[in-house]
């Protein structure tokens, strides 16, 4: 199994499940670009039908993608779809991962319109609001159209929770010690996902294999429940033993950021039940164990 983006935060937690259905081959960015046609063949020289390649890959600033266009369309459009031509060449499975970034959402003001339904992955995307969403929407349909054997696996609200991560969960553990009080916004609703789940999420689907059901479909993995950021922050005091009331509500309109965030970005979890795959558990549960395991210093 080919990972691909093996140095980063997903990457680093599918390596942390060994699996002993595939020989791992994690690929850094040091020894594979996906934006490079010949750096891709190089690094997948051996690739054949019956291999899966993992694209955990992508340009992820999501702020720094609003200027970066054109590198943040490289990584995340033709990455895919250049490891895209390379599997459909060779007859292997690709999984590539992307975001519910990809759907318009309604950007977190105070008149927006509140969605509560979880997207499903056949609704229509309408156009994404920022650039980043923009380009790794713009990376399904490549990949898809390279190879439609491609499996689009969509996630959101990744974290490892360490207390050295720089996700949103360690960053809130290490703000618990420096300060008395936070704020935290409260309008933005979503699904916080534990990096080490959907690496077992991801690990059940490529052992399940290349099926009618698994193959050439755009799936959601998220852990279940939605929240707001302000409950995520809250729920991670509560696992510190210390006080949540110390975390203050705010809003989107108190933190301008250069891309907006959506109000509600939640993703429904019926197409990965669908599939045959084990749900992923709820958001809580998930929390206390990142915070609480010694695997959470993943990443
Ligand atoms: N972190 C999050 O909250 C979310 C992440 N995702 C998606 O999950 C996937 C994994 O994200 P993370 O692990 O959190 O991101 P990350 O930023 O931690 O890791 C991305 C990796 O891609 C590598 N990379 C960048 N450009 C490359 C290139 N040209 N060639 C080869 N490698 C390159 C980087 O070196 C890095 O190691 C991405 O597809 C991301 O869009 C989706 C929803 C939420």
């Amino acid at each position: 199994m080919y990972l691909v983006g093996a140095g980063g935060q997903l990457g680093a937690a599918v390596q942390a499940r060994p699996n002993p259905s595939w020989v791992l081959r994690p690929l850094t960015s040091a020894e594979i670009d996906i934006t490079d046609p010949a750096s891709v063949a190089r690094a997948l020289t051996d690739l054949g039908p019956g291999d899966v390649v993992l694209n955990c890959a992508a340009y992820t600033n999501v702020d720094g993608a609003q200027t970066d266009v054109g590198r943040a369309f490289a990584v995340n459009r033709d990455g895919p779809a250049n490891l895209a031509r390379a599997t459909a060449a060779a007859g292997a499975w690709l999984i590539h991962i992307s975001t519910d970034y990809v759907f318009a959402g309604a950007a977190a003001t105070a008149d927006a319109p509140r969605r509560t339904v979880p997207y499903e992955p056949d609704e229509p995307t309408g156009e994404p609001e920022t650039v980043y969403g923009a380009s790794k929407l713009a990376g399904e349909r490549a990949s898809m159209a390279a190879d439609p054997r491609t499996t689009i696996v969509r996630t959101a609200w990744v974290y490892t929770g360490g207390p050295d991560s720089p996700d949103f969960v360690g960053t809130i553990r290490r703000l618990e010690s420096q300060r008395d009080e936070l704020s935290v916004v409260d309008d933005q609703t979503g699904s916080p996902t534990y990096a080490l789940d959907l690496a077992a999420g991801l690990a059940e689907l490529i052992a399940a294999g290349p099926g009618p059901t698994t193959c050439g479909v755009v799936v959601h993995a998220t852990n279940a429940g939605a929240v707001t950021w302000n409950q995520v922050a809250r729920a991670v005091f509560e696992e510190l033993g210390a006080d949540p009331a110390r975390v203050r509500p705010c809003t989107t309109a108190d933190f301008p950021r250069p891309a907006p965030r959506p109000a509600f970005s939640v993703l429904s979890g019926s197409s990965w039940a669908a599939a045959g795959l084990t749900p992923l558990r709820d958001w809580r549960q998930a929390l206390h164990a990142a915070v609480h395991s010694a695997g959470a210093g993943v990443g």
